[in-house]
């Protein structure tokens, strides 16, 4: 049943005791040389069922993993009733329990024919219009500034799922993006980010974007009106303020409080999570700066993928397979992280990104049902483009104690093919290599052999590579809109069966809340020390430190 403990499962109990006994059995190197179609049997092909032609191998086979351990696994999921709680999302059904919501992120890309019966999905294609004719006037000029100059600059004010995405995407589509048009993107409270932004935006040719789901989020509110302030300095007319500020947001009264025009407000629904939303309004930055038609190739590339979860059996449902290596490391193995190493510049935010889709979803530890897990749930994200992480972490990853799960991630041809494409050449063969070298590592045997005789025994310890240690490798033709919309959604579908299996909620989040009221409650208190009350020694020694050394 879903929401239950996973820890309950047959085939949880039956995986527990799988891995104590073939543990020491699953060595990647004795797996390869037992089966040598090992690499057919553990890797598939994706290609789009509908819409632009997206396709991409991912290669599973260097993980720890059987055939009767991946038949497990896919028990667990099932007995977990993915597929059933999978349906219930994609019908609209309020699966997001503890805030009685849909989830709805796949209307918003439903090029296709999904059922959904939701209140606003019927206005998604509205929304998308008004993108594309907002967006086409202001890259083509015909949107002036109050001076009657075109807009040069775009600020999207906005933080957490009303930032990533918008900078993940910006960032990983630059080759499409328009050259002429400069986007930055505001989310910290700390002044030096509005501040140092502003030091590049001239008043008469920038527009401001701010993006907030709830519109009440104290850091964008503050940075959208330092920079209203910093605006009206010099435009003076408050009418003005039309032509360089539009709103991204489900809450209309307090948009046109802040002095917003109605029509400039971009509309979504609660039915959005933040982490989900870059497919929502909060995509208008993207649109602005790759163009409407290259945005909606990334949603059209996003719903080929969501038609691949929901129709494919489970035992070729590449979010389904993503997701079960990741709860074998993480709840077996005992692996507290997953890396993610994308081999493509472009994608130097993506486990940024993610940090925010998968720990914000899974990083939760009551059930559906109330219950504490006795488990683990998500793991912790990170990551880097390669290959400078090469050149920092990756000791750790080849050489450390530490279990880290990765998946590497690189794009056969580049956008940037100089020096006759030896860079990436250079780059790919790097993106081969690691996996290899993680997978098969070198023994104490070869070491010696290399070294020869008359060298420490230290020294020929430290050389040794263990090996063993896991990857997926994902390789696809090039990082189109597309391309980059099925990775995306990819990931979010692997989020999604995780916490199914889990039995959690992957949809709120309401670990941010009591850090924000706990700041309230001392933004109050900051001015006199006699009203520092209420907290413990540590807080308000920290507290009185800060009034007796601050200057401003
Ligand atoms: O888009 P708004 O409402 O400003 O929220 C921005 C972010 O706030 C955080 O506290 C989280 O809840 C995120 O999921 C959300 O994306």
């Amino acid at each position: 049943m879903s929401g239950q403990l996973a820890s309950e499962y047959p085939a949880w109990k039956k995986l527990e005791q799988i891995y104590a006994s073939e543990k020491s059995r699953l060595i990647l190197r004795d797996l390869f040389a037992q089966d040598p179609a090992r690499f057919s049997h553990f890797s598939k092909e994706y290609t789009s069922p509908s819409g632009p032609d997206v396709t991409f191998l991912l290669d599973y086979s260097k993980n720890l993993v059987t055939q009767p351990i991946v038949d497990t696994l896919l028990a667990l999921v099932r007995e977990a009733q993915v597929e059933s709680v999978r349906d219930k999302m994609f019908a609209g059904e309020h699966i997001n329990t503890s805030e009685d919501r849909a989830v709805l992120h796949v209307a918003l890309r439903n090029f296709g024919d999904f059922k959904i019966s939701e209140a606003g999905t019927d206005e998604v294609a509205g929304v998308l219009e008004h993108i594309k004719v907002f967006s086409n006037a202001v890259r083509s000029g015909e949107w002036k500034g109050y001076t009657g100059k075109t807009i040069d600059t775009i600020v999207n004010i906005g933080i957490g799922g009303s930032d990533l995405g918008p900078v993940m995407v910006t960032e990983a589509l630059k080759a499409y993006s328009k050259r002429d048009l400069t986007a930055h993107f505001v989310s910290n409270i700390d002044g030096t980010h509005i501040a140092e932004t502003l030091k590049l935006a001239n008043p008469e040719t920038t527009l401001f974007i701010i993006a907030s789901k709830t519109f009440t989020t104290q850091e964008t509110i503050t940075n959208a009106e330092s920079a209203r302030d910093w605006f009206l300095a010099t435009a003076g007319d408050k009418k003005h303020v039309a032509k360089h500020f539009v709103a991204l947001s489900t809450n209309t009264t307090a948009v046109t409080s802040f002095g917003i025009a109605k029509e400039n407000m971009f509309q979504f629904w609660d039915w959005v999570g933040g982490r989900y939303s870059l497919w929502s309004a909060i995509g208008l930055s993207i649109a602005l700066v790759i163009g409407y038609d290259n945005f909606e190739e990334l949603l059209k590339g996003a719903h080929g993928m969501d038609e691949h979860f929901l129709k494919t059996p489970l035992e070729n449902n590449l979010p389904v397979i993503l997701a079960i290596l990741g709860i074998w490391y993480n709840d077996f193995y005992g692996a507290q992280t997953h890396a993610l190493l994308p081999y493509d510049q472009y994608l130097h935010k993506f486990a940024d990104y993610f940090q925010q889709g998968d720990m914000e979803s899974n990083g939760k530890t009551i059930t559906k049902g109330g219950q504490r897990v006795d488990y683990q749930t998500g793991p912790i994200i990170w990551g880097a483009a390669g290959t400078n992480g090469q050149h920092s972490f990756y000791q750790l990853v080849h050489q450390g104690t530490k279990l880290i799960p990765a998946d590497f991630l690189a794009p056969a041809t580049t956008h940037n093919p100089i020096a006759h494409s030896k860079h990436h050449r250079i780059l790919l063969s790097n993106f081969f290599a690691q996996p290899e070298a993680l997978a098969f590592g070198k023994t104490e045997e070869e070491v010696r052999k290399e070294l020869g005789p008359g060298q420490t025994e230290a020294l020929y310890k430290s050389k040794v590579f263990e090996g063993n240690r896991p990857s997926n490798s994902l390789i696809f033709p090039k990082l189109t809109p597309a391309t980059l919309g099925a990775l995306i959604a990819l990931y979010e579908h692997k989020i999604f069966v995780q916490g199914v299996v889990w039995g959690i909620n992957s949809f709120d989040q309401m670990g941010v809340e009591l850090g924000k009221v706990l700041a309230k409650n001392i933004l109050a208190q900051l001015e006199t020390p006699a009203d520092v009350k209420g907290h413990d020694s540590s807080t308000t020694g920290l507290i009185h430190y800060y009034q007796k050394h601050r200057k401003e």
